[in-house]
């Protein structure tokens, strides 16, 4: 059977190919950039006033003078001023244009005005003394027109929109979303709004997936196709020419009514595993088409669903869609576990983060894989290597942290 790290390669190396398509910058949030976006001036674009106050030459200040006439205002948004005459000084706003001929700006709470006359009347300010330069934000020190600021791959959220914004992007070029249909398999399975009979239970999975999807600004589609060979293959057929991945839920293990995996081969969805050294989610399956279709099938049992969807499903579309995957996460083991079988062990985890720096994992063993309730508690899933069976207490692990 395959190692967890193989199997994940293995989708790694089946990745989806989407287009790309232009959107407004309106609906940009969550998306992922394939252009580069440059700097159409630089930033900041002038010298640019960074407090309210008045505008002095600091030659001026430096031979002693103190008391400055006011000979206009230089605000935001209006052309370029320019101070004129010794002595004197313009009021200045913040974000304007720095007027000609000022160097240093004093601000309202270090100076008084009266009768059109500026005095400087603190000078032990909480920026220190006054210094040539001071409260001016200097044209091109934060980026020169040209530079790149924001390469292709970037996910785009507030701060990025911001800066596409400021250089005039009004539109942006980004990964297309894939199309995905979510199908859960079984007869035992109710709709969310029916009332389960005995031996039934109202499905979850999909509801699950689709959320977890929702994070990478995917709207999944939900479907459900009951235990019958002939109907599973027509409702897959028909699902795969409309979508791009399909993520199954159900029917991949080893019961008699399991029919998943022989109907994706009968469907010509090419095999790349089946099974993992794992648990929970051993009977993970995962094969893709010749026309560039991707299908996960994932097993029923929820915490193995949700497991699988974690693991692999998800960072198999944030590097399709053209995302670095995300950083790794490490913590501690709060206490002591003992998994004998030589199998990686996803332990669901709940997460604390220590005054020292620490982040600790307390376990929440649960009662196997059906127990999707004590997911309710978890941050994620501690990663126990396959080749130990005792895991001390201190002893640090990867976690693949869940969405709460
Ligand atoms: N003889 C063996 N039996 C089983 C094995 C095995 O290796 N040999 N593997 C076990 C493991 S591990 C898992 S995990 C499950 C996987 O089962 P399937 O993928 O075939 O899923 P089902 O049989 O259809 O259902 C299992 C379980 O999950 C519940 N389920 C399914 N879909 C949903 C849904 N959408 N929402 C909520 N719950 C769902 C279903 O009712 C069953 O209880 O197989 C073991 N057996
Ligand atoms: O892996 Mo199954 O997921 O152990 O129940
Ligand atoms: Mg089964």
């Amino acid at each position: 059977m395959l190692s967890v790290s193989d199997a994940f390669s293995i989708t790694q190396q089946h990745l989806l190919t989407l287009p790309t398509e232009t959107v407004s910058l309106l609906d940009a949030n969550g998306r992922v950039l394939r252009e580069a976006v440059c700097a159409d001036r630089d930033f900041p674009p002038f010298n640019r006033v960074a407090m309210d106050g008045i505008g002095i030459r600091f030659a001026d200040y430096e031979a002693g003078q103190r008391t400055f006439r006011v000979i206009g205002m230089q605000r935001a948004g209006q052309v370029q001023q320019s101070l004129t005459g010794p002595n004197t000084c313009l009021e200045v706003m913040t974000g304007a244009m720095l007027p000609n001929g000022v160097d240093t700006v004093v601000r309202y709470e270090e100076i008084s005005i009266t009768d059109g006359q500026a005095s400087i009347v603190v000078e032990d300010t909480p920026f220190g003394p006054i210094q040539i330069g001071q409260h001016i934000h200097p044209q091109a020190t934060d980026r020169r027109a040209g530079d790149e600021l924001l390469s292709i791959g970037t996910r785009l959220g507030p701060s990025e929109l911001a800066v596409a914004a400021s250089v005039g992007q009004s539109t942006l070029t980004v990964t297309a979303l894939p199309r995905i249909a979510l199908i859960s398999t079984g007869d035992e399975l109710v709709a969310v709004a029916d009332t389960p009979l005995p031996y039934q239970i109202r499905r979850s999975n999909t509801y699950m997936l689709r959320a977890a999807l929702a994070s990478l600004g995917i709207q999944a589609t939900l479907h459900h196709i009951v235990d019958d060979e002939d109907q599973l293959q027509k409702d897959l057929f028909h699902l795969l020419t409309t979508n791009d991945l399909l993520i199954l839920s159900g029917g991949v293990s080893a019961g008699k009514a399991d029919f998943v995996p022989d109907v994706l081969a009968q469907l010509g969805v090419q095999k790349h595993f089946h099974k993992i050294e794992q648990r929970p989610g051993k009977p993970l399956w995962f094969g893709t088409t010749a026309s560039g279709k991707t299908v996960f099938a994932l097993p029923g049992n929820p915490v193995s669903t949700v497991l699988c969807a974690y693991r692999y499903v998800l960072p198999y579309l944030q590097a399709s869609l053209g995302l670095a995957l995300a950083p790794e996460c490490y913590a501690q083991l709060a206490e002591s576990v003992v998994f004998k079988t030589p199998i990686t062990y996803f332990l669901p985890v709940r997460l604390t983060s220590e005054s020292d720096g620490r982040m600790l994992a307390h376990p929440l063993p649960g009662s196997g894989s059906a127990d999707f309730a004590n997911l309710l508690a978890a941050d994620g899933f501690m990663e126990l290597p396959a080749d130990q069976s005792e895991f001390g207490a201190g002893e640090s692990f990867q976690v693949w942290k869940t969405i709460r």
